[in-house]
C-alpha cells in the first residue's frame, strides 16, 4: 500500500469523527515513519512495509475511538515549543497562547529581577514553560494539584533546560506558593463536564477540566485567595470559557476592589481571558 493509499484509506475511517481527518491521518503516518509531516505529504507513492501497515491501522482505530492525535504522537505544539505530552495532562490549547502573549505584555510593565509569576494548574508546564523561554529574568513556579501532570511538566521542562527557572510545586491552588507573586496566571479547569465534546471527555482528564456545576469553582477560591498571594502591584491573569466573563470580572472586583480589570477576545472573537492588574503603590 502506498502512502497515498493509506491516507485515503484512513480519512474513510476518520471522517465522521474528526474535521481534520487528512491532517490526522498524516501525522499519525509521520509518527509512524519518523519523519516530517511535509515529507509525508511530499512522498506519496512511497510503499509502506507490512509493520508500518499495521503500525499505521493501529493508531487510526485508536484515533477513530476518539482518542486525540496528540496523546497518540506522544507531544503537541504550543507557542512554538514542542511538548511532551500523554494521558496525564490536558492537551495544550491554541486559545491557551492568547494567555501568555498577554502575560508577555504584562510582564514588561516589571523591571525588577527576578520577576515572580505563578502558574496555577501548570500541567504539561505548557504556560510556564513558554513564559520562561520570552523571559530570561522571571522565575516562575508552576502549581498543580495532580502529582501524575507534574510528571509530565518535570520532562518538558527538563527538556527545555528551566530546572533553574521554574519550580514544580504540588498542592492545591496557591497554597504551595512561598510568597506572594508579580503575576498569577492560570488556565483552570472552567467546563461543565456533562457538556463536554465526547473525545475530550472520554479520553483527557476530568481533573483538569471540571470546573463544577456551573465551571466557576475554580476561579471563587482562586481568586478569593489573589488578595493574599499577589503583591501589592501584582497582576492576575485568568483564561475562561466564552460565557464566563461577566462572572469572572465580578469576583475580581470583589476581591480586589482597587483593581483595573478587563476582557479579551480571542481570534475566534470569544471572551477568552479576564484580568485585574493592583493599582495599590507601596510608600
Ligand atoms: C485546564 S488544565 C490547564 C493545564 C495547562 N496549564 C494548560 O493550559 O494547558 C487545568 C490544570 O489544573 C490542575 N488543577 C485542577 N485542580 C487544581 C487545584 N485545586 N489546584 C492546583 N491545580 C489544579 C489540573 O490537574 C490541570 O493540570
Amino acid at each position: 500500500m502506498t502512502i497515498q493509499q493509506a491516507i485515503q484509506h484512513a480519512i474513510t475511517q476518520l471522517r465522521t469523527i474528526s474535521p481534520t481527518a487528512r491532517l490526522d491521518a498524516e501525522l499519525l503516518l509521520a509518527h509512524i515513519l519518523g519523519w516530517s509531516r511535509a515529507k509525508v505529504v511530499a512522498e506519496r507513492d512511497h510503499v509502506l512495509t507490512p509493520e508500518q501497515e499495521m503500525a499505521f491501522n493501529a493508531l487510526i482505530e485508536r484515533r477513530a475511538n476518539r482518542e486525540p492525535v496528540a496523546y497518540l504522537i506522544g507531544h503537541r505544539e504550543f507557542f512554538g515549543l514542542d511538548l511532551f505530552v500523554d494521558r496525564r495532562v490536558l492537551i495544550p490549547r491554541p486559545e491557551t497562547e492568547l494567555l501568555v502573549e498577554l502575560t508577555l505584555k504584562e510582564a514588561q510593565r516589571f523591571n525588577h529581577t527576578p520577576l515572580i509569576i505563578a502558574d496555577i494548574g501548570t500541567g504539561s508546564g505548557a504556560i510556564a514553560i513558554a513564559l520562561a523561554m520570552h523571559l530570561p529574568h522571571a522565575l516562575i513556579y508552576g502549581v498543580d494539584i495532580s502529582p501524575d501532570a507534574l510528571a509530565v511538566a518535570a520532562i518538558n521542562v527538563t527538556r527545555y533546560r528551566l530546572d533553574d527557572r521554574i519550580r514544580l510545586l504540588e498542592g492545591d491552588l496557591c497554597t504551595p506558593l512561598p510568597a506572594p507573586v508579580d503575576i498569577l496566571v492560570s488556565n483552570p479547569p472552567y467546563t461543565i463536564l456533562t457538556e463536554i465534546d465526547e473525545g475530550v471527555y472520554r479520553h483527557e482528564p476530568h481533573l483538569a477540566l471540571d470546573g463544577g456545576s456551573d465551571g466557576l469553582d475554580c476561579y471563587r477560591r482562586l481568586i478569593a485567595a489573589a488578595p493574599t498571594y499577589l503583591k501589592p502591584n501584582g497582576a492576575i491573569l485568568l483564561e475562561i470559557g466564552s460565557t464566563q466573563a461577566a462572572s469572572v470580572v465580578h469576583l475580581l472586583r470583589q476581591a480586589l476592589p482597587m483593581a483595573e480589570t478587563g476582557i479579551e477576545r480571542d481570534l475566534a472573537g470569544h471572551d477568552r481571558i479576564v484580568w485585574a492588574r493592583n493599582r495599590y503603590v507601596i510608600h
